[in-house]
């Protein structure tokens, strides 16, 4: 528990830092009054109407008692005026009724539409950042916060709007208790400053708590998606993993549990000592006001409407402070979710770059490349020097965690070298506008996404803008040799795929990877790379597959990383990577001549295939 404790502590918010998070209200406000004006406009009018109708109505009230105290004594009975106040009292209660319903209907309206909008905006951003940045575990827990708060956020909004109402009610009020009787202020202000103390020695608590458990929030809901999902449910069933995650669940949810249980306490403690104090003063009032009408001083009428507005006016500052703080502790959460959209990506502008080359001439060029991933000091590849000719296909080989896949990030732009550089045709490929400098690649990665979608969106993903063009989707899918995958399907290229979805299908691995490499197809890129993206095909699918690539692909320059030696040998060259460096790089027979780990590995694996 200290250390959690710790965490607390180092994540404690001081009211001045909730206060600072306010200045992200107008920016709040008016991305709410982009999503729809006249919503807005509506709810702020009635809203506004909605505020002075207390006062008016306590007003009638007291109206109305002194009218029938006058009409009690008086000889002669003339209702009239009594049924006119009843009357306009009921038309207002009606009124009153409506306009909180119109409100709430318009909150929830405009809370819908606003986090639609939200959502929109988090993926957009999220696909502008770079890998780095997407990553980094910190980042992840900005996105987390920002995407997380989506209800918290709708909620601020009819907080704020309310609390602007709510300062147009304490007004009228206020107005009205002075007018009668001044010294009632000085009551009212002993009876809320209880509620003040409690609320500054609370604000910023839960959100400090909910902060200092991003890390482990994220690693719940990690155990719940790993001990409850389609994905994993083979493997916990089998392995019989399901107590070992439940109960690691249960361990950290129970301490989480334990710490809001310990604040929701203090915090209800503490608030029933500070309002007895405060009801202890409004009493105090209601005995004077009772004292100056025995005394002849107010009518009974004034007594109702004193200690009646008396009382709103407690109860309303009550819930002014009290939502204030609630109001800090979300805007907190708004700065997360501006800091997040505000997260600058380094891509360069088209004024100061070069142009890209329509053709590519000489090819792309690794000159002593050295490279370890953010926030690692290990140098995950060094030494790198190799071309990769225009119109060439060259293939990666390499253990395991030899460094292919990095490579790839490295020529994509996904990360900077550390060290050397990497050119385009003689130029440094970070002298590109980076957007348009990946929009020239076609990748397949090793993980590539299995979308649950329809098949004909999983094709088209490659080019998504040619979504309806049918002959360019057939003919990647002919390519690919997707096209069996997709006549066995019910549904054709309307079939969703995955299992999450009614009427979805899932596919076997290796169909699975027949849809990717389709996707590859379907966008004509100038260079294609292929990341293992046919081990899950058996073999006579793989060398097929690679055989059309190298036809199709005639001209165009391409790398592919697999580990089968009958694949990699159809390849122009291939660069042999082990520990991070380039062992030899050659085509088959002249690698085949070094008798170094490329010739040893292809005889091995010839060797288990005799
Ligand atoms: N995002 C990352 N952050 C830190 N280290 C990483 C990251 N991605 C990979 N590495 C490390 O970099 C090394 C090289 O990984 P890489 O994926 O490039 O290998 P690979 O040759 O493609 O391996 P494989 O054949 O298994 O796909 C590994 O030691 C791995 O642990």
């Amino acid at each position: 528990m200290p250390r959690l404790k710790k965490s607390l502590e180092a994540n404690k918010i001081d009211f001045r830092e909730s206060f600072a998070s306010l200045k992200f209200i107008p920016r709040f406000f008016k991305e709410i009054r982009k999503v729809n004006p006249t919503l807005f406009y509506a709810n702020v009018t009635g809203r506004i109407i909605n505020a002075i109708l207390p006062v008016i109505m306590l007003w009638l009230g007291k109206l109305i008692i002194d009218e029938v105290v006058l009409q009690i004594s008086a000889e002669a009975k003339d209702l009239d005026r009594l049924w006119v106040l009843v009357a306009m009292e009921f038309g207002l209660a009606i009124l009153s009724d409506l306009l909180s319903r119109g409100i709430s209907l318009s909150d929830a309206l405009l809370g819908d539409q606003y986090s639609i909008s939200t959502s929109v905006k988090i993926i957009k951003k999220t696909s502008e950042l770079n890998l780095a940045q997407l990553e980094d575990s910190e980042f992840y827990d900005k996105l987390e916060r920002a995407r997380q708060q989506t209800t918290g956020r709708v909620g601020l909004m009819s907080n704020i709007l309310t609390q602007g109402e709510d300062i147009i009610v304490i007004i009228s009020l206020l107005i009205g208790v002075v007018a009668f009787e001044p010294w009632l202020i000085i009551l009212l202000v002993v009876s809320i400053i209880p509620t003040i103390i409690n609320e500054i020695k609370f604000s910023g608590t839960s959100y400090s708590l909910a902060r200092s458990w991003t890390q482990e929030r994220r690693e719940l809901d990690y155990l719940r998606y790993a001990g409850a999902s389609d994905v994993t449910a083979k493997e916990v069933k089998l392995f019989g993993l399901s107590e070992y995650l439940a109960d690691r669940f249960k361990g950290l949810s129970d301490k989480y549990y334990l710490q809001s249980k310990k604040l929701a306490k203090q915090r209800a403690g503490w608030g029933s000592f500070f309002n007895m104090i405060g009801t202890a003063a409004y009493y105090s009032a209601y005995v004077f006001i009772i004292f100056r009408t025995v005394a002849g001083v107010f009518s009974l009428g004034d007594l109702t409407f004193l200690s009646g507005s008396f009382n709103r006016l407690r109860s309303k500052l009550q819930g002014f402070f009290t939502r204030f703080t609630q109001i800090t502790e979300s805007a907190l959460y708004l700065q997360d979710y501006f800091e997040f959209l505000d997260l600058s990506f380094i891509d360069r502008k088209s004024e100061d770059s070069f142009p890209l080359p329509e053709k590519i001439q000489k090819g792309f060029e690794f000159i002593d490349v050295g490279f370890k991933y953010p926030k690692s000091d290990k140098w995950v590849v060094r030494n790198i020097n190799f071309e990769l000719r225009a119109g060439e296909k060259l293939a990666f080989v390499g253990e395991n965690g030899a460094g292919k896949t990095t490579l790839i990030k490295l020529l994509l732009q996904f990360y900077e070298p550390t060290e050397g550089e990497i050119l385009l045709d003689g130029i440094a490929i970070n002298k590109y506008n980076q957007s348009e400098y990946q929009q020239y690649f076609g990748v397949i990665f090793q993980d590539f996404v299995k979308f649950e979608l329809t098949l004909r969106e999983n094709i088209a993903m490659g080019e998504i803008s040619e979504i309806e063009n049918q002959e360019r989707l057939d003919s990647a899918a002919e390519k690919s040799l997707a096209r069996e995958v997709i006549t066995d399907l019910p549904l054709g290229y309307n079939q969703p795929l995955g299992k999450r979805f009614k009427n979805g299908k899932d596919l076997s691995g290796g169909q699975w990877q027949k849809i990717a490499i389709a996707r590859a197809y379907m966008k004509d890129a100038e260079v294609l790379i292929l990341d293992e993206p046919t081990s899950a095909l058996d073999a006579r699918a793989e060398t097929e597959a690679f055989q059309r690539f190298i036809q199709l692909t005639e001209g165009k320059t391409a790398v592919i990383i697999s580990h089968r030696f009958s694949t990699v040998r159809i390849a122009d060259r291939i660069m042999v990577l082990k520990d991070g460096s380039v062992l030899e790089i050659g085509t088959h027979r002249e690698l085949m001549e070094n008798e170094l780990l490329y010739a040893e590995l292809f005889n091995l694996q010839a060797a288990g295939y005799q």
